[in-house]
């Protein structure tokens, strides 16, 4: 607790005129108190002041004079308050003077110069910057600002200030708990949690104050503010809450009816204020009289919501603010006797801390189940319900820790509820059961021999075992069937690939390799690059699937396909195609080394534009003119030059994208033509090997020697596999089926060779492969020569 009389403060206002020496002086020495005298002009002692003094001395704990600027007010009156609030404790700081005497500017602020900031935002400043540097607790922040106005408290951050009059507002009420707390109702609480929202808070609340004035009702001087910070702290992991309110309040006008003339409404509102302000005299009257036991707080709503901070739990601050000028000396008089009365107040500030409302409200439910449980228990109505699962796993823990406590003493305390007791004897019955078999079974284990027969565990590990060969072997077949589909589609793509190899290799790269892919989605990208390499793959198995085509082909039969191939009518148009494609893959592959360049040059010439602008704007910086009027003729001939380059770029853009569409509709001709092709060699050579087997017995085959075609000429060295595959003949070359007039070549090209020439590799398959070719040879051959 901190016991501590009300701080009082004075601030004298600058006066425009010059001052008359001798009206006011500060004695700031007088035995570390320093003293504001205000000395009484002749004619004014006659007058309004009947005792006739000269001269009234007031002590303050600092005066401060009219050269004393905002920031030195905030640093000696307003920080160490707001200090002591960010420790826990309330605290309020108040103006009080007369009108015009600088309440408004000293706790609010001036509105021309950042400057002139006032205690509000300075404070707010301070609070926000020491919040952000402790790490140690957590803060929450909220606003409150309260207006009084003839006795009648308004939201000044109610939204709905702007659309109605003040007397249409709700008005803020006070209530007390049986505590003799006040609470304030219809007054929002708005949570800040940086400076700015704060500050904007404090904007809002002045328009709001600003909306509502008229030339008849001066707010600012005809009602009091209190603009409130309430700071709530919480350590990480702890249920104590601290919380601690700053009240910054300016008050209205102090100055008395009878002097300022007014009627009407004026006069009422002047009533109003000096009523309040009566009221607060006389609180603080009553607070500054030893043994007085009623204080008078209720009698007005001010009194009332500043309770606290008059000889309270607060830690208060007051300003007086005076302006000593000869016509204001008995007001400036009246203000300082009112605050040597202020700082006769002692105020009692104590932490405020309190339990989190949150875990209370969690301990009195469960006060209150547990009251149930036994009210239902002793009634004879137990609970039926079944138990949560949060609840089941909650007791098998307490059960756990109970079996766990060596204690014998410990207690096992599930409340008087029967379906957490019976749950408990379950759960102890469950363990027990679960014990014996653990026991027997460990006994079973210890015992060797014959003695503990348990056919049901025999049974058991034989299924176990049996399933465990039965899962080997089928990995092992697995593993062989994805060998052989491995090697099979290995040799598929081999195969079925070497057709495409030219077109893959056209295909690589448009784009030089290396070369920064095109922007978009450029048609032939290098991830496009590698889609077609996987098209590719999947469409040479799909043609092998299609055509039905042995995967494995003997290199006979491959080269029987080769000759096939050459004479079909539709090679022509393959051979077109491709030529075609590879036009359209070269065409691209330029296309996008252009395109490349295209982006190249944008970019510089990005850069070389941005680079004069901002010559430019140095150059009208450096000479301190404008922008230049004359427009600047290189940057014009940058610009037209980009957009001629990106013009470029779009067409061969667009022009890629339809290559890339073309290219691969050719691709997928082609694989039809192929599909075509190949469909059509399998038919021819069944057909042929078909006849071959007529006019050869079976299992006569690798004996029989038919005549044979010269050419192509076979090797016959059997040892050597590689050469096992057709050369060009050294002797007399036969031309090429195309090449070669059939009846100009007709003996040359059928004559009879000895078997010996034909070279079988032992290999069955491989054999007939090689002798269905060469006799359907001689059949096309003996068929052309006869047309
Ligand atoms: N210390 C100061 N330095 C400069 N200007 C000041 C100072 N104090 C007050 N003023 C100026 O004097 C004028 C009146 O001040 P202010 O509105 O703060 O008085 P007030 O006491 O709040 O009056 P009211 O009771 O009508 O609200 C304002 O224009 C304000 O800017």
């Amino acid at each position: 607790m901190v016991k501590q009389t009300i701080q009082i403060f004075a601030r004298v206002k600058p006066t425009v005129r010059k001052q008359p020496q001798g009206i006011y002086s500060i004695d700031e020495d007088e035995k570390l108190t320093p003293s504001l005298e205000i000395i009484l002009p002749r004619d004014l002692a006659d007058g309004f002041v009947n005792n006739k003094r000269e001269s009234y001395k007031f002590k303050f704990q600092r005066i401060f004079d009219q050269d004393a600027n905002q920031e030195t007010i905030f640093a000696n009156i307003a920080k160490p308050v707001a200090e002591s609030v960010l420790a826990g404790y309330n605290g309020t700081i108040f103006a009080y003077g007369q009108t015009g005497s600088g309440k408004t500017f000293t706790i609010t602020g001036g509105a021309e110069r950042y400057s002139d900031r006032g205690i509000i935002p300075r404070t707010l400043s301070y609070i926000f910057e020491q919040l952000q540097k402790d790490s140690s607790k957590i803060y929450t922040t909220h606003i409150s600002y309260l207006e009084i106005y003839n006795e009648c408290g308004y939201d000044l951050l109610d939204p709905r200030h702007e659309a109605s009059s003040l007397e249409d507002l709700p008005k803020v009420t006070i209530l007390e708990d049986p505590d003799q707390n006040i609470h304030l109702k219809n007054l929002s609480l708005h949570q800040a949690t940086t400076e700015e929202e704060a500050l904007n808070l404090l904007f809002l609340g002045d328009t709001n104050r600003m909306i509502a004035e008229t030339p008849m009702n001066q707010a600012s001087t005809r009602s009091h503010c209190i603009f409130t910070i309430h700071l709530s702290s919480k350590e990480p992991g702890s249920a104590a809450v601290r919380h601690a309110k700053l009240h910054l309040v300016d008050l209205a006008g102090s100055e008395r009816v009878a002097k300022t003339g007014v009627g009407g409404q004026l006069l009422t509102e002047a009533k109003y204020i000096n009523l309040s302000l009566h009221y607060l005299e006389q609180v603080i009257i009553a607070l500054s009289e030893k043994h007085r036991s009623h204080i008078p707080y209720r009698n007005s709503m001010m009194t009332s919501v500043l309770r606290d901070s008059l000889g309270g739990n607060c830690m208060t601050t007051m300003i007086a603010t005076l302006s000593l000028e000869k016509r204001n000396i008995d007001e400036s008089i009246s203000t300082c006797r009112f605050a040597q009365r202020v700082a006769l107040i002692r105020n009692e500030a104590v932490l405020n801390e309190e339990i989190d409302p949150r875990l209370v409200i969690v301990r009195l439910q469960k006060e209150i189940q547990e009251l149930k449980d036994e009210l239902a228990l002793a009634t004879g109505e137990p609970r039926t319900e079944a138990l949560t699962e949060a609840e089941v796993i909650l007791l098998e823990k307490l059960i756990t820790s109970f079996l766990e406590d060596q204690d014998p003493e410990s207690r096992l305390e599930v409340g008087a509820d029967m379906r957490k007791i019976h749950h408990c004897f379950h759960h102890f019955k469950k363990l027990l059961n679960d014990k014996k078999i653990h026991e027997q079974s460990t006994v079973c284990s210890e015992v060797t021999g014959q003695d503990c027969h348990e056919p049901l565990k025999e049974e058991e590990y034989k299924k176990l075992r049996d399933i465990l060969q039965q899962r080997d072997n089928e990995i092992n077949i697995l593993v062989n069937m994805l060998k052989k589909e491995k090697k099979k589609a290995q040799d598929a793509l081999h195969l079925c690939g070497m057709e495409r190899k030219e077109f893959q290799h056209a295909q690589s790269s448009p784009l030089s390799p290396g070369e920064p892919a095109g922007p978009g989605a450029l048609p032939l990208s290098a991830p496009s690059q590698v889609q077609d390499a996987t098209t590719l793959g999947h469409r040479s198995s799909l043609l092998c699937r299609k055509t039905g085509m042995r995967e494995e082909m003997s290199l006979g039969r491959q080269e029987a396909f080769e000759i096939f191939k050459r004479d079909h009518a539709d090679s022509v148009t393959i051979d077109d195609n491709k030529q075609i494609l590879r036009q359209r893959f070269s065409e691209a592959k330029a296309l996008g080394e252009n395109i490349n360049e295209a982006r190249r040059k944008i970019g510089h010439l990005k850069e070389e534009l941005t680079q004069r602008h901002l010559q430019q704007v140095a150059l009208g910086i450096s000479e301190n003119t404008a922008v230049p009027s004359v427009p600047d003729l290189l940057e014009e001939t940058l610009r037209s030059q980009l957009e001629e380059e990106k013009r470029r770029y779009k067409t061969m853009f667009t022009r890629l994208k339809a290559l890339k569409v073309e290219i691969e509709h050719l691709q997928l001709l082609m694989d039809k033509a192929k599909v075509k092709l190949q469909k059509e060699f399998e038919a021819w050579w069944a057909e042929e090997a078909s006849s071959l087997q007529v006019s050869s017995p079976a299992g006569d085959s690798l004996r029989h020697t038919p005549s044979l075609p010269p050419r192509p000429q076979l090797l016959s060295n059997k040892s050597d596999v590689r050469a096992r595959k057709i050369l060009p003949s050294p002797g007399p070359v036969l031309p090429s089926w195309e090449q070669t007039s059939p009846r100009a070549s007709l003996d040359d090209s059928i004559p009879e060779r000895p078997t010996s020439t034909i070279p079988l590799t032992g290999d069955s398959q491989t054999d007939s492969d090689i002798l269905a070719f060469i006799k359907a040879r001689q059949n096309v051959l003996q068929k052309k020569c006869f047309q």
